[in-house]
């Protein structure tokens, strides 16, 4: 398993008597495609943050990768998630004002073990082989499509090779053809990189692609289940 929870429970105000999150155990297996679909509202983007160490459970314990988050400081949770964890948001969340190559390049600064080996003729071969043109490459990413910067938004994600990657909803903003090609596009990148996907999203149509599917209310606030992945 790359992930395991364990009696987690996290609130927003501890006078609130229900916790938004809730989880007696959860438990991602290695290499998988993970869909996790849920309503506005219902905890999709704080499962991700407690996964990933950006907000901390006042109950309970998260594991990934074999560490414990939970016995990190800040700072190692910071470094562990730079180097084992990619990222994709819904808005792709890149700097509008940077080409593709910077955009990707802001990744691998964060990344200490990788900076040594990752150039800007590495990063421009992942986004030619992410379908993006030479000559699209050094443009302000303002002046690319959606499309386009979806692709910068996937390379900057597995660039540095995670073992985990997290998608938060990227594919919203987009028609349903574009999504089709683009979950295709990051599903093959996982593989190739034998990457970990979860990927969460109100949307159920695009279980199609995934090797594990949930709704989040199935392992979330339903204490007494055991082993649900
Ligand atoms: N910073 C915050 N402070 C207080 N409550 C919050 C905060 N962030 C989220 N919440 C509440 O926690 C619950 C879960 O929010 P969360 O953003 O995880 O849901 P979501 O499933 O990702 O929603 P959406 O699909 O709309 O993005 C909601 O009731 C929300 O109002």
């Amino acid at each position: 398993m790359i992930v395991n929870f364990s009696d987690v429970k996290f609130s927003y105000s501890s006078l609130k008597e229900k916790p938004v999150i809730d989880i007696l155990n959860w438990s991602i297996p290695q290499g998988t495609k993970y869909f996790i679909y849920g309503g506005s509202g219902s905890g999709k983007s704080t499962l991700l943050n407690l996964l990933c160490g950006l907000k901390h459970p006042q109950n309970g314990s998260i594991e990934v990768l074999g560490q414990k988050l939970e016995l990190m400081s800040n700072r190692q949770i910071d470094r562990f998630r730079a180097k084992n964890i990619g990222y994709i948001f819904q808005q792709f969340n890149l700097l509008n004002y940077f080409n593709a190559i910077e955009n990707v390049q802001l990744a691998v600064t964060f990344s200490t073990s990788h900076r040594q080996s990752i150039n800007a003729s590495r990063i421009t071969d992942l986004l030619v082989e992410l379908g993006l043109a030479k000559t699209d490459i050094f443009k302000p990413v303002e002046e690319l499509s959606v499309g386009q910067q979806q692709r910068v938004g996937i390379a900057r994600a597995l660039i540095n090779k995670p073992k985990l990657l997290i998608a938060d909803e990227p594919t919203s903003s987009l028609d349903e053809s574009m999504r089709d090609q683009f979950l295709s596009t990051l599903i093959a990148m996982c593989d190739e990189n034998k990457t970990t996907l979860v990927f969460v999203s109100h949307d159920k149509s695009l279980k199609k692609h995934f090797d594990i599917v949930k709704s989040l209310d199935e392992f979330n606030k339903q204490n007494g289940m055991a082993n649900v992945y």
